[in-house]
C-alpha cells in the first residue's frame, strides 16, 4: 500500500486510537497499526475480525495514526493546527483561508475528549483559541464596544447579531441564575463538565450534594465537590497544570472569590477539582488585588466581568501548554475575534448562544431552528444565518463563551456513553482583520470551524428509546451521507476523474463541504475570491470496541483501503497463502472492486481459477457486509421514523380528543342557549296568542250585548212555534200511516199529496211551505222503500204474490220508526 500523500483531499484524515476505559470488560483487539518503515508516523492499520467469522482482513491508510498513548498536543501538533492557524491569520496580507477540524467516530470512541478536552487536559478547540489569542494579541483592537462593534456588524455577511462578551456573559449568567432556580434548569440545562455537560442525573446529583443553596465553594469541604481518592502526586502535579495554566491564561495573580455569584457557583460546581478549590481557599485569606485582568483591549466593564468568573476559569484545565505555539499574524492589520456556535440536531441548525425562549402558547423552553443559506453579502455561499455571535478580545472572554455555549448543547446517557452527544457540535473562532488606518477599510477574515460530530451507534447497544432513538437514527443517517462524501473524495483521489461529492444531501454535510471548493468565477465577479477551506477529520476509535461499527466508520473515512482474504477453507497448505500460513495481500485503493496483484505461480489453471473464485468470493462478502451496515443503518432510521410516527400518532390522537371534548362542550353550551331562546319566544308566542284571542272573544261578546233583544226573542218564539206544529203535524201524519196500514194494501194506497187528511194536516199554510218540502222528501224516502227495496223483489218481477207478501213484512217491520 503506497504512503499516503498530504494536501491532496478536501479533508486530510487521521486516526485516533484510544486507550482502554479504565475497569471496561476485556475483549479482543481487533485494531493493529502497522509500523511504517519510511515514514516517521504510522499511517496503516489492519482490522482483524474476531477469529469466528470468516471474514477478510481489511487494511486501511490514513494520514497519519495517532496511537493509544499520543495525546492532545501530540494531536494537536501533528494535524497542523498552527498552519490551518496561520491560513486564517494570512499574516501574508489577505483574507486567509478558512479552516475546518471535525471528529467522526463510533460513540464513546473518544471525539469529544479530542475536540474539548477533559478535567485535566485541553481540547483542540481550547488549544486553537489560545494559539489565535496569543499570535494577535499585539495586534488585538483596543475595545470591541462601539464603533468597533457596529463595523463588524455592518460587515457580518451572515445576518447576525453582533454583541460583546461583556454584555454576553453578563447577560448569560443572569440567565443562568433565572435557571438555576427553577427545577427545569436540573432537567434541560445540565452542569458543564469540562467541555460536555453532564447528564441531567448528574446535574441533579450534584445539586443534591449540596446541602443548603449555593454553599461557598471557599468553606466546602473537598470531599463534597469531588469524591476523589488522590493521591498526593496527583495533587501537586494538578497544582503545577494549575499555576501554568494561570501562566498560560495570563493569569499571574490569582483572585478573591468575593466576587462569585452564587448561582455562577452552582454551574462551576462540577468543574471544581480539588486543588481548585483548595486554591481558592488559598486566595480568598491573600485577598490579593487582581490587577492581572487589566490586560490588553481590557475596559472595566470586561475586568469586573472576567473577574466575576474568575475562580471559574481557574479550575478549568491548563494543559498541556501550547506557548510555544505562536503563529505568525499580518503586522498591517488589528484583529478581533468573534465567536459563534451552533449544533445541528435532527439535521436542524440551532444558535447555542442564544437561551431558548418561552413559547407563549406552551410555555414550554424552545429554540428557534435557523436556516443554511446565501444572504444578501453572500450570495455565492450559504452561511447559517440569524446567529448571535460574540466578540472576543480576550482568550477568557473566548473560553468562557465556549463553556456557556456548550451548556446548550444536547447530550443525553446511552448504553454506550454516559455523556453522549446527540447533536453535531460547530465551534466557529472568526478571526477579522482590518488595516490599521481602518477608516477607509472593512473588516474581512477567515474562521477557524471546529466541530464535534455526535456518534454512530447501534440502537441494539445504545438501548435508546423514544425521543433519543430517533435522535440516534437522524445522527446515522447524517453519518453514512458524511461517509459517502469522504468516499468519494477517497475515490477520487485514487482515479483520474474528479469525483462528485454528494454533500446537499443532510444539513451536516451541507455545512461540513460547502466552503470546500472555490466560488464561481463567473457569477460573482464583483466578490472577493475565497480560497476552499482547509479540512481536517480526525477518526476516533477504540481498538477493543465493537468490529462492526469500527469497520464502517474506517470504511467510510480511510483514504485508502486494502483487502486481505482470508485462506479458502479448501485449501490447506501453500495454496492462497504466501507459504508461511499468512493469507495473501491485494491492493484497492477504490471501494468495492478488488484487484488481484499475485505473482505468477507454479500452480494449475484449476488451481488459479479456484483462488480467483475464493477472491470473488471474499470481495462479494465484503459487499454484503458492507450491505449489511448499510441496512442496519437504515432499518435504525426506519425505527426512528416509526417511532416518530407512533408518537405523532399519540399527539394526533390526544390533540383529536382535546377537540372532540372542546367541540362538545362548545355544541352543549350553544344547544343550552338556543334552547332557552327557543323557551322564551314560545312564551312570548303564547302570550301573544292568548292576547289575541281574549280580545276576539271580547269583540264577541261586545257585539253580542249590542244586537237587540227583542228581535231575538220574536224569533225564537216563531221558530219553537214551528217547530211544535210540524210535530204535530208529523204525529198525525204517522197515525193515517199506520191506520192504513193496518186496513189496505200499500200499493192501493193514494200517494200522500193527493189525500186529504194529509193536506188538511199541513193546512195549506205558506208559512209551512219549506217544512212541506222536508216532509215531501220523507215521503219520497218512504215510496223508494215501498217500491224499490229488497234484490228478492227484483229478482223476481213476475211474482205478484210474493211481492205483496215481501212487502207487508217490510211495513210491519217499519211500524217501529
Ligand atoms: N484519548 C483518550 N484519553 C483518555 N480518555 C479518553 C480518550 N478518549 C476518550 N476518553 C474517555 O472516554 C469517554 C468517552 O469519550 P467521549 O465522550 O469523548 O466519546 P464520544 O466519541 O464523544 O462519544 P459520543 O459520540 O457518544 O458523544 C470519556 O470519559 C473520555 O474522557
Amino acid at each position: 500500500m503506497d504512503p499516503i500523500p498530504r494536501s491532496q483531499h478536501l479533508f486530510e484524515v487521521f486516526l485516533r486510537l484510544r486507550p482502554p476505559h479504565p475497569g471496561g470488560a476485556q475483549s479482543e483487539r481487533i485494531l493493529d497499526v502497522e509500523q511504517p518503515e519510511v515514514s516517521p508516523h504510522p499511517t496503516h492499520i489492519t482490522l482483524n475480525p474476531p477469529p469466528d467469522r470468516r471474514k477478510a482482513v481489511e487494511k486501511f491508510g490514513f494520514t497519519q495514526i495517532f496511537e493509544e498513548d499520543e495525546d492532545q498536543l501530540d494531536v494537536f501538533h501533528c494535524t497542523d493546527t498552527s498552519s490551518l492557524i496561520e491560513g486564517i491569520l494570512a499574516p501574508e496580507g489577505g483574507d486567509g483561508t478558512d479552516a475546518v477540524i471535525a471528529t467522526l467516530g463510533v460513540t464513546g470512541s473518544g471525539k469529544t475528549h479530542t475536540i474539548l478536552g477533559n478535567r485535566h487536559q485541553r481540547g483542540i478547540a481550547q488549544l486553537a483559541i489560545d494559539v489565535i489569542f496569543r499570535s494577535i494579541s499585539e495586534n488585538m483592537v483596543e475595545s470591541a464596544q462601539s464603533p468597533t462593534l457596529d463595523s463588524l456588524q455592518a460587515c457580518d455577511a451572515s445576518e447576525s447579531t453582533l454583541v460583546t462578551a461583556t454584555h454576553f456573559l453578563d447577560t448569560m449568567s443572569g440567565d443562568s441564575i433565572q435557571r438555576s432556580t427553577t427545577p427545569m434548569m436540573v432537567r434541560t440545562q445540565p452542569a458543564l463538565l469540562f467541555g460536555k455537560p453532564t447528564t441531567p442525573s448528574k446535574a441533579a446529583a450534584s445539586a443534591q450534594q449540596m446541602p443548603g443553596s449555593f454553599p461557598d465553594s471557599a468553606t466546602a469541604s473537598p470531599k463534597s465537590v469531588e469524591p476523589v481518592s488522590e493521591t498526593e502526586e496527583t495533587l501537586q502535579r494538578k497544582a503545577q497544570q494549575d499555576s501554568s495554566a494561570q501562566q498560560s491564561l495570563g493569569i499571574t495573580k490569582s483572585i478573591t472569590i468575593a466576587n462569585v455569584s452564587p448561582s455562577k457557583r452552582v454551574l462551576d460546581r462540577p468543574f471544581m477539582s480539588l486543588t481548585a478549590t483548595s486554591r481558592l481557599k488559598t486566595t480568598a485569606k491573600q485577598d490579593i488585588k487582581n490587577e492581572s485582568f487589566g490586560s490588553i483591549g481590557s475596559s472595566s466593564g470586561q475586568r469586573r466581568t472576567l473577574r466575576r468568573h474568575s475562580n471559574f476559569l481557574m479550575s478549568l484545565p491548563s494543559g498541556p501548554d501550547v506557548s510555544d505555539f505562536v503563529v505568525p499574524c499580518d503586522p498591517a492589520a488589528e484583529y478581533v475575534v468573534v465567536v459563534s456556535m451552533y449544533e445541528v440536531h435532527n439535521d436542524r441548525i440551532y444558535d447555542l448562544l442564544t437561551p431558548a425562549s418561552k413559547s407563549p402558547s406552551t410555555k414550554e423552553l424552545r429554540r428557534r431552528p435557523l436556516l443554511f443559506k446565501p444572504t444578501e453579502h453572500s450570495p455565492d455561499r450559504k452561511v447559517v444565518a440569524g446567529l448571535r455571535k460574540v466578540v472576543c478580545t480576550d482568550v477568557r472572554e473566548a473560553i468562557l463563551v465556549l463553556e456557556t455555549g456548550l451548556q446548550e448543547r444536547r447530550v443525553a446517557s446511552t448504553g454506550s456513553n454516559n455523556v453522549s452527544s446527540r447533536s453535531h457540535g460547530f465551534f466557529c473562532f472568526e478571526v477579522k482583520k482590518r488595516s490599521y488606518g481602518w477608516r477607509n477599510n472593512s473588516w474581512s477574515g477567515s474562521k477557524l470551524t471546529i466541530v464535534d460530530l455526535a456518534g454512530s451507534e447501534r440502537a441494539r447497544d445504545a438501548k435508546t428509546q423514544g425521543a433519543t432513538l430517533a435522535e440516534a437514527g437522524k445522527i446515522n443517517e447524517s453519518l453514512m451521507y458524511l461517509g459517502q462524501c469522504l468516499q468519494a473524495q477517497s475515490e477520487a483521489n485514487g482515479s483520474s476523474k474528479s469525483n462528485v461529492i454528494p454533500y446537499r444531501q443532510c444539513k451536516l454535510t451541507e455545512i461540513l463541504f460547502t466552503n470546500s471548493f472555490a466560488s464561481a468565477p463567473t457569477t460573482y465577479n464583483h466578490l472577493p475570491k475565497r480560497n476552499p477551506q482547509r479540512g481536517v477529520m480526525i477518526v476516533t476509535a477504540d481498538p477493543l470496541g465493537d468490529f462492526n461499527a469500527t469497520s464502517q466508520i474506517l470504511r467510510y473515512s480511510a483514504l485508502a483501503r486494502e483487502v486481505t482474504v482470508p485462506r479458502a477453507p479448501s485449501f490447506s497448505g501453500g495454496m492462497g497463502s504466501n507459504g508461511h500460513g499468512t493469507p495473501r495481500s491485494f491492493g484497492n485503493n477504490g471501494f468495492g472492486s478488488v484487484r488481484s496483484h499475485f505473482s505468477p505461480v507454479s500452480a494449475t489453471e484449476e488451481r488459479v481459477t479456484m483462488e480467483i473464485a475464493a477472491l470473488e468470493i471474499a470481495r462479494m462478502s465484503d459487499e454484503i457486509e458492507q450491505l449489511r451496515g448499510e441496512i442496519d443503518i437504515q432499518s435504525e432510521a426506519r425505527i426512528a421514523a416509526e417511532a416518530h410516527l407512533l408518537s405523532a400518532e399519540d399527539r394526533m390522537i390526544d390533540i383529536e380528543a382535546a377537540i372532540r371534548e372542546e367541540c362538545a362542550l362548545e355544541f352543549e353550551q350553544r344547544l343550552a342557549i338556543e334552547l332557552a331562546r327557543f323557551k322564551a319566544s314560545m312564551q312570548i308566542e303564547k302570550e301573544r296568542h292568548e292576547e289575541h284571542w281574549d280580545r276576539k272573544v271580547d269583540i264577541l261578546e261586545r257585539s253580542l250585548d249590542s244586537a237587540t233583544f227583542d228581535e231575538g226573542f220574536d224569533k225564537e218564539n216563531i221558530l219553537v212555534e214551528n217547530l211544535t206544529q210540524e210535530v204535530e203535524r208529523l204525529r198525525r201524519e204517522n197515525t193515517i200511516l199506520k191506520r192504513e196500514m193496518g186496513s189496505r194494501s200499500p200499493s192501493k194506497r193514494k200517494p200522500l199529496e193527493e189525500r186529504e187528511d194529509y193536506s188538511m194536516a199541513s193546512g195549506g199554510d205558506s208559512t209551512l211551505k219549506p217544512k212541506s218540502d222536508s216532509v215531501l222528501s220523507l215521503n219520497r224516502k218512504l215510496e223508494r222503500l215501498k217500491v224499490g227495496d229488497g234484490p228478492r223483489l227484483h229478482a223476481n218481477p213476475g211474482s205478484p204474490k210474493k211481492v205483496r207478501r215481501l212487502v207487508a213484512r217490510r211495513w210491519e217491520d217499519s211500524d217501529g220508526l
